[in-house]
């Protein structure tokens, strides 16, 4: 897996923030079917082909669950200075109620999940494991002094098929 992922188009886009344009602190690449566009902080994402080992994983997946996923956002870290700020994955094209499974490989980094505004925790995620998010939780992957190998992280969705075609 590590040498597949080192081989996918990773791109660095820019984003808006409070009206001005940064590139986002880390890599990012979306996998998906088909039909499948996502936009995700303002940018419309074209799906990539998903290479034969994701779409293995995405298989699996979806049969432990009842999730239906159909793409997957990959995120790259090269080191704990790259990160993601807070945010809940509930884009329309999500639907209503997104269940959401997070794959993760190379270093350990921790997720921070925020239950109510005063009460957040913190996961470690190691390689190989799947965390399955419920629908509408808050998280964040803060900047981490201690890792220095980079992380990649596979986040399985199911996104509505040709949500932005019909619109
Ligand atoms: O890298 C992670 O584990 C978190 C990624 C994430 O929250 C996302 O892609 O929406
Ligand atoms: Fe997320």
């Amino acid at each position: 897996m590590e040498r597949v992922l080192a081989r996918l188009p990773w791109r660095q886009p820019e984003v808006t923030v409070f009206g001005r344009r940064h590139p986002i602190p880390r890599r990012q690449c979306y996998l998906a079917l088909p039909g499948c566009e996502y936009r995700y902080s303002g940018t419309l994402l074209t799906p990539e082909p998903l290479p034969r080992e994701v779409a293995d994983l995405m298989q699996w997946l979806n049969r432990q669950s009842q999730a239906g996923f159909n793409s997957v956002l990959a995120n790259t870290y090269r080191d704990g200075g790259e990160r993601m700020g807070w945010h809940r994955d509930n884009e329309p094209e999500l639907g209503p109620s997104p269940p959401l499974a997070i794959v993760s490989f190379g270093a350990r980094r921790r997720l921070r999940l925020r239950w109510t505004p005063k009460d957040s925790q913190a996961i470690e995620l190691a390689p190989g494991s799947v965390l399955w998010l419920a629908p509408g939780v808050w998280h964040c992957l803060p900047a981490s002094r201690r890792a220095q190998a980079p992380r990649t992280s596979l986040t399985f969705r199911r996104v509505i098929p040709g949500f932005y075609r019909s619109r």
